[in-house]
């Protein structure tokens, strides 16, 4: 649960700490807005994937379905500087899908806390098996970290590229080639 009052407190010391004016007109609120801010961009480590990838339909057929270019922003939990990019999700159905809109909710649930980018794309793939329980599921991620690019190494325009096979995809290179063509096209 998030607790607003030692976010605040916690954003006052960072202040202090690098030597600012805490009663300043443009900084009095800031600890406060960053509370809120926290609530929604933290917003996915109360929330389930269940929730989202337990409602589901009959399948037409159990062909493959490919949802790309979900935009998604996260935090590197060592800097807590956002990563952001894409996440393209394929998944062969067995006999049962889900709306589309609960694969980008589900990318959500694990963007909004702080993460590893390969942890990410593996919860996205391990949550919709275990809940839609798909054939085959396939998670790539691209995104590019502020952490590379606006400090340390600064490299912008430098991308992760992560991915993850399930199932059906495992072992199968052919079926992973054809994603890779379909996300590129
Ligand atoms: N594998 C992986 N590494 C990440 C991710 N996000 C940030 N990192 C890296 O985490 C590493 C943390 O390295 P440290 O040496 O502990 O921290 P640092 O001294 O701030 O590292 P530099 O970024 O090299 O200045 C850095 O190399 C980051 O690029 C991620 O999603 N996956
Ligand atoms: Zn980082």
């Amino acid at each position: 649960m998030i607790d607003e009052k030692k976010i605040e407190a916690g954003i006052r010391l960072l202040l202090e700490g690098i030597g600012e004016d805490l009663e300043r007109p443009g900084l009095k609120d800031t600890p406060h807005r960053i509370a809120n801010m926290y609530k929604e961009i933290y917003g996915g480590l109360g929330a389930d994937a269940s929730v989202h990838l337990g409602k589901t339909f009959p399948a037409i057929n159990n062909e493959l379905v490919l949802e790309k270019d979900i935009t998604f922003y996260s935090t590197c939990e060592h800097h807590l500087l956002p990563f952001y990019g894409k996440a393209h999700i394929a998944y062969i159905p067995d006999d049962k899908v889900v709306g589309l809109s609960k694969l980008a909710r589900t990318v959500d649930v694990f963007a909004r806390r702080p993460q590893i980018q390969e942890q990410m794309t593996a919860q996205i793939g391990d949550a919709i098996m275990e809940h839609l329980k798909p054939k085959g599921v396939m998670v790539i991620l691209q995104a590019e970290h502020m952490c590379m690019t606006m400090r340390g190494i600064k490299k912008p325009g430098s991308q992760t590229m992560t991915y993850i096979c399930r199932g059906a995809f495992e072992n199968n290179p052919e079926l992973q080639q054809m994603v890779f063509q379909m996300v590129k096209s």
